[in-house]
């Protein structure tokens, strides 16, 4: 598969609790590729919790970082990439998604629910009607998410595991037509 890939980065999108993070670790293990988290290096960089930036600096400072990061490591290769459930809204950012694979993982909202429910780390989460704001960011975003290569849907049994193996072996289908123009004879 490696092979196969020769190196072009995967990227992982989709709402917040699809399982970007923990898939996205699980493929790079496979892959033999590095893992980056967009998340974790704005935290890094910033010095404080996405919570701190979204409550002292606003979302927009949160998405320039995000789209900075994100143009910093598409300079890189052989990189499994999970970002931001919300990285698709900014035109920008599809310059740098191109670069690479783009997966789409997609769960049910009511197991998103279920799965953030005792989460404090999202702050698009802390509302009244968590529920409405995840239809209604899915709604939103949805156009976007369908520009990805590949869209992954995940059911509410599924372990990364078998998400994983999922992604890995739907890859191929993707390679050829893809404009990376991947070679291979078979
Ligand atoms: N396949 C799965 N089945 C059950 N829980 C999962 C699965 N994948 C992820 N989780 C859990 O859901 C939560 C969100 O996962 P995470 O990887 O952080 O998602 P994302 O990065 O897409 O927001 C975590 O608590 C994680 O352990
Ligand atoms: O959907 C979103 O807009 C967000 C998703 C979060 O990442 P995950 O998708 O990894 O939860 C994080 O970037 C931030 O809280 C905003
Ligand atoms: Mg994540």
């Amino acid at each position: 598969m490696n092979n196969l890939l020769q190196g072009v980065n995967v990227y992982l999108i989709g709402m917040m609790g699809v399982g970007k993070t923990t898939v996205g670790r699980l493929l790079a293990q496979e892959l033999g590729y590095g893992f980056v988290d967009t998340d974790d290096v704005i935290v890094k960089a910033a010095g404080k919790s996405i919570n701190e930036i979204f409550d002292q600096n606003g979302e927009g400072v949160f998405r320039q970082l995000e789209s900075d990061v994100l143009g910093q490591v598409c300079a890189f290769t052989k990189l499994t990439i999970a970002t931001g459930g919300g990285i698709v809204q900014r035109q920008e950012n599809w310059s740098y998604l191109h670069h690479g694979l783009i997966v789409w993982l997609d769960v049910p909202v009511e197991i998103l629910l279920q799965r953030l429910a005792e989460d404090t780390t999202r702050p698009l989460l802390k509302d009244n009607d968590p529920l409405g704001k995840l239809r209604s960011l899915l709604e939103t975003r949805t156009p976007f998410y369908s520009q990805a290569d590949l869209h992954i849907t995940i059911t509410a049994e599924e372990t990364p595991e078998q998400t994983t193996a999922k992604i890995i072996a739907a890859i191929p289908s993707v390679l050829k037509s893809h404009e990376w123009k991947v070679t291979g004879d078979s």
